[in-house]
């Protein structure tokens, strides 16, 4: 559990960010400079706030209220950075060592790191993601009461980040501590937190759980940062217990998510995502027909792009499911839209 709601103003730039999370793994989603570090910073003690309160499983870091700012000794933080920041005379076993003198502990964090066979050997000969677990074995031996990630796994490649990531979720298991993680990549996101802060500008601009973040943006802005990239503009013309009806400028008319707070008559943005496509009909779907642009394909995806009211719109099909599409480049083809995977973004919000 952590609670933070705290103000630093620089010369050129104002940290002004207010949350509270319950849950296991919290990630902070925001272009670069938006604060995500200075707020890991604020946790950790590096950077003192001019005003605020943190507070972290019940223990008081921050208070300026109170007069209470504990010493980062004292708040038992583990942080990783992307640099791994190992000691590069010290061995495996030592670093780790560095952050706890129980050996039982010690001991217990290389078998679950997989380090094991490592632990002789000096940074210099050890690979990035094993530095990475080394960082993270040296980080967990000071039993620390939060950990914070800022962007450990970017410089790693995907198998690497996904071995990480499965460490990372069995850490948080085991030691049931609160993980905050700041993070450029949504698939990391998705993949490992269960709640997401969206920063921009040193501020909090909204916050929850990441599949409802992503199909409820707060405004077009986070829509993008989200990844969201084809939108369709149109009125909202009904509005049903779990869709609503968008009639786009050519007259269409697509069935989309409901939405808290979008009404009938309000201007909208409707946003088409690469998985919006339907395998068949059904009532929660809309039938278009659009012309094929373009068709390339992966091991995963194929990958179509069609035209939707002359707007380029980039549309998926697992290569398992594509022989159910008959598409060809520059012809027309029918397509069904799923209204559940399709968010409407209300214009001006
Ligand atoms: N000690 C400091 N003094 C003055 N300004 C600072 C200080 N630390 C950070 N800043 C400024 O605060 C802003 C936010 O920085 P921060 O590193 O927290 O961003 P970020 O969201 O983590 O970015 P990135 O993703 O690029 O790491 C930046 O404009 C930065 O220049």
């Amino acid at each position: 559990m952590l609670e933070i709601s705290v103000k630093k103003r620089f010369k050129d730039f104002c940290l002004d960010v207010e949350f509270s999370c319950r849950t296991r793994i919290t990630a902070l989603f925001a272009p670069s400079g938006s604060g995500k570090s200075l707020t890991l910073q604020t946790i950790a003690g590096l950077v003192e706030p001019d005003e605020g309160r943190i507070e972290v499983n019940g223990k008081l870091f921050f208070d300026s209220k109170r007069g209470v700012n504990l010493p980062p000794q004292k708040r038992r933080v583990g942080y990783l950075f992307q640099d791994y920041a190992l000691f590069p005379h010290m061995t495996v076993i030592e670093n780790v060592r560095f952050g706890s003198k129980d050996e039982e502990l010690v001991g217990e964090l290389l078998k679950i790191l997989e380090i094991e066979e490592i632990k002789d050997k000096f940074p210099s000969e050890i690979s990035g993601g094993q530095k990475q677990r080394v960082a993270l074995a040296r980080a967990l031996a000071t039993k620390p009461h939060v950990l914070l990630l800022d962007e450990p796994f970017s410089a790693l490649h995907k198998e690497l980040k996904l071995s990480l990531y499965r460490e990372i979720k069995k850490i948080q298991e085991l030691f049931g501590i609160p993980i905050i993680l700041v993070s450029h990549d949504i698939d990391e996101v998705f993949e490992l937190a269960d709640f997401i802060v969206v920063m921009e500008k040193g501020r909090v601009v909204q916050t929850g759980e990441p599949f409802s973040v992503f199909m409820n943006p707060l405004n077009l802005k986070v829509a993008k940062l989200l990844g969201h990239r084809s939108f369709l503009k149109g009125r909202v013309v009904s509005v049903g217990s779990d869709y609503l009806e968008v009639k786009l400028r050519s007259g269409i008319k697509l069935k989309c998510r409901r939405r808290e707070g979008v009404a009938v008559g309000d201007e909208v943005f409707v946003s088409i995502l690469p998985f919006s496509l339907a395998l068949s009909p059904s009532l929660e779907s809309t039938k278009l027909v659009v012309l094929v642009r373009k068709i390339s394909s992966s091991r995963e995806f194929k990958r179509i792009e069609v035209e939707i009211e002359r707007e380029r719109v980039e549309l998926l099909i697992p290569s398992s499911l594509s022989p159910n599409f008959i598409m060809e480049e520059g012809r027309t083809a029918t397509i069904y839209l799923s209204a559940d995977f399709i968010p409407v973004i209300k214009e001006g919000s």
